[in-house]
């Protein structure tokens, strides 16, 4: 199977649970539609990306994702830059929002679609922590100016579901959609 994506946390995440892939990253335009829902567009993401690498593979199956983090209503993606990052992570402060991860199954005409939403809790941060945080750069490639399986761990209160789901892809979900496409997972073979 091909793993549609240029993040190394999925590359680790898909590699965890057994799954032997390799990688073709899809690059589209990732610009909300106007009026856009969360769920909607984070479907809509990971399904272009597999759909992309897909068409020039039509025998493989093709796995996209896309993660955003929701909060008051508005879709989080990656910071364009370290200002955007500060205002981010002041605004999450103390608060909870949601993390949204979509995985897009591709084989052919066949695909499937599905999303997982997982709750995180910041505990509250300091204007002067937050600067820190992002001067290590962290924050710079990931929806919601945090990396909750890095430095950011510490920023984290607690989490509600999936962490997996944070990080990048939702395993228990992505092995069972990867099992209807016949795809062999670390407990359906032998490793
Ligand atoms: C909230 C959070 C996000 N992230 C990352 C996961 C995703 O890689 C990134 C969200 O961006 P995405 O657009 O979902 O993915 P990507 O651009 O990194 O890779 P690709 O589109 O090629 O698959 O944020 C973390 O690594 N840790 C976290 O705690």
């Amino acid at each position: 199977m091909i793993l549609a994506s240029s993040s190394p946390r999925r590359r680790e995440l898909l590699t965890q649970i057994g799954v032997h892939f390799r990688i073709q990253a899809a690059d589209i335009d990732e610009t909300p539609l106007a009026d856009e829902g969360a769920v909607a567009y984070v479907e809509r993401m990971a399904l272009e990306k597999a759909r992309k690498v897909a068409e020039e593979h039509p025998q493989e199956v093709v796995l996209g994702s896309d993660t955003s983090v929701i909060f008051s209503g508005e879709i989080l993606g990656k910071p364009v830059n370290n200002r955007e990052a500060e205002e981010t992570l002041q605004r999450l402060s103390g608060q909870t929002h949601q993390v949204l991860s979509a995985v897009a199954v591709v084989k052919g005409d066949r695909e499937k679609v599905i999303s997982v939403a997982t709750e995180v809790t910041f505990r509250s941060l300091s204007d002067e922590e937050i600067a820190r945080y992002v001067a290590t750069g962290e924050p710079a490639d990931k929806a919601g100016s945090y990396g909750i399986q890095g430095m950011g761990a510490i920023l984290v209160a607690g989490i509600s579901g999936s962490y997996s789901n944070v990080v990048g892809l939702p395993l228990t979900e992505t092995a069972a959609l990867l099992n209807e496409f016949d795809v062999p997972v670390w407990h359906t073979e032998e490793l």
